[in-house]
Formats: structure tokens, sequence, C-alpha cells
């Protein structure tokens, strides 16, 4: 069955505007769990605008579910993983001045570089993930340095969509199609995520080849009018029609 993952950097976001304690990202993921998520997101960004080093400490304490963190390929973030050993390990490229991820992490440009920065993490038993674009050297590469799971990037075909582009969209559409089955023929788990709505994730979860979906920032702004149950089972119920 395809997975979900709830991220809930978001609600991170909120409790910083006001430096208050509330809303509680842990409560969040507890919540998201009852409402049926298969595991909890959570990226620990360099500069920390929203997730914090105590935020990991309390979801690794407090979860049941496994925990994907997500980070940039830096020593300090690597340390932590490795103090923590969360399930998951998905690195991703960071910009600090960037609003959202951009892009995929350049596997293929960097692979020797990234081939030692992982190892470690391997051998902790993190399933190390790779955030990446639908280029077909980023995911060659991805599998030759010994990743477990690839996750495409759905920002652009979901930004696409958004624009009413349709055109654009659907040819984004196609080449993560074609992402997903090289990575698998590959023998990678995929992911996807990035994005993601309910107008846009059944064409993703229709995918045969994804294994799961990493949702946040829909889920989080669409709890405000719906609560975050209602939420994650909408989104749940459409990623099920999508794949019977
Ligand atoms: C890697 C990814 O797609 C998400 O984790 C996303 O980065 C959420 O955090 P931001 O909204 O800060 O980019
Ligand atoms: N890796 C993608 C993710 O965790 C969720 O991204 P978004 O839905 O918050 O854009």
């Amino acid at each position: 069955m395809l997975r979900l993952g709830v991220n809930i950097d978001h609600v991170a976001t909120i409790r910083n505007a006001r430096g208050s304690p509330w809303p509680d990202p842990l409560r969040a993921a507890l919540l998201a769990e009852a409402a049926g998520a298969d595991g909890i997101t959570a990226h620990l960004r360099e500069d920390r605008r929203h997730i914090s080093d105590a935020d990991i400490d309390a979801l690794m304490a407090g979860l049941t579910l496994p925990l994907n963190f997500e980070m940039a390929a830096t020593p300090e973030m690597q340390a932590i993983a490795l103090r923590h050993r969360p399930h998951a390990v998905c690195i991703v490229p960071e910009k600090r001045e960037e609003r959202t991820t951009e892009g995929g992490l350049d596997v293929a440009g960097n692979a020797d570089a990234l081939a030692a920065y992982i190892a470690p993490l391997r051998e902790a038993g993190c399933r190390v993930s790779l955030f990446i674009g639908h280029q077909p050297d980023q995911i060659r590469a991805s599998a030759r340095i010994g990743a477990a799971v690839v996750e495409l990037h759905t920002g652009a075909y979901c930004d696409l969509d958004t624009e009413g582009r349709h055109a654009e969209r659907d040819a984004e559409l196609d080449a993560l199609r074609e992402g997903a089955a090289l990575a698998h023929s590959l023998g990678l788990e995929v992911h996807a995520g990035h994005g993601l709505t309910f107008d846009t994730v059944g064409p993703i979860a229709a995918i045969p080849q994804i294994a799961e979906l990493n949702i946040g920032h829909f889920l989080i702004s669409e709890s405000v009018f719906m609560g975050l149950d209602g939420a994650i089972r909408e989104m749940r119920a459409r990623m099920d029609a999508a794949r019977p």
C-alpha cells in the first residue's frame, strides 16, 4: 500500500511566529498517526526556521511511527543523525536564502563526496534517501552510491498545475513517471513529495513504482479549515482512490 508520510515542519513555523510553545509538532505527529499517517517527516534546516533540535529530541522520544529526518549534507547534521539514528535520513539540498527546497540534490556532480557522507549513516542502520529531480543521471548516480531510496521532487509539477500551465505540467508528470520507473528498475525504493495538494496528489499516487508520499505544507494549511485529522484523512482517501 502507498504510504503517507506527514511533514510537520509548518506546525513549527506557526509556533515560531510567536515564540510560544504551541502548536506542538509532536502533538501534531501523534494526531497524524491517529489519522492514518504511516510516517512522520521533519526537516531540521540549518537556520532552524521551523523544526528545532528540541523538536527532533521530542519526536525521537515520543513517536511510535518511523521518522524520516530531512537534512542538508553537512557535518553538523550528520552528527545529529548519528546521535538519533532515525528510521530514515533524507538528504536535501539547502540554500540559506531560499523560501523552500527549490530543486533536487546534485548527486551526479557530487557522487564521491555523497557516497562518503552517507556511508556512516548506512552503517548506523538509517535508510538513506536522496531528494532529487527526475533526471536519469541523478537517479543512476543515486543507485551507484548506495542510497536505499530516492524521493522525487514534485514541486515543479505542482507549481505548473497551480499556474494553469497544463501542457508543461503533463510533461513534468511524464518525466516523473519515467524517473520512478527507472529508479525502481535500479532497485531503489521510490518516494515523492513537495507541494502536493488534494488536486495534484492523484496522478502522483497513481504511479505504480512509488511507495511513499511525503506531504506537509498543504496539509497544515488545510487544517486551518478542516482540522489536521480531516485534512490527513481526505489526503489518504485521495491517495487510495488513485491506487485502488
Ligand atoms: C525537502 C522538502 O521538500 C520539505 O521538507 C520541505 O523542504 C519542507 O520544508 P520547507 O518548506 O522549509 O522547504
Ligand atoms: N519531502 C517533501 C515533504 O516532506 C513535504 O513537502 P511539502 O508538502 O511541505 O511541500
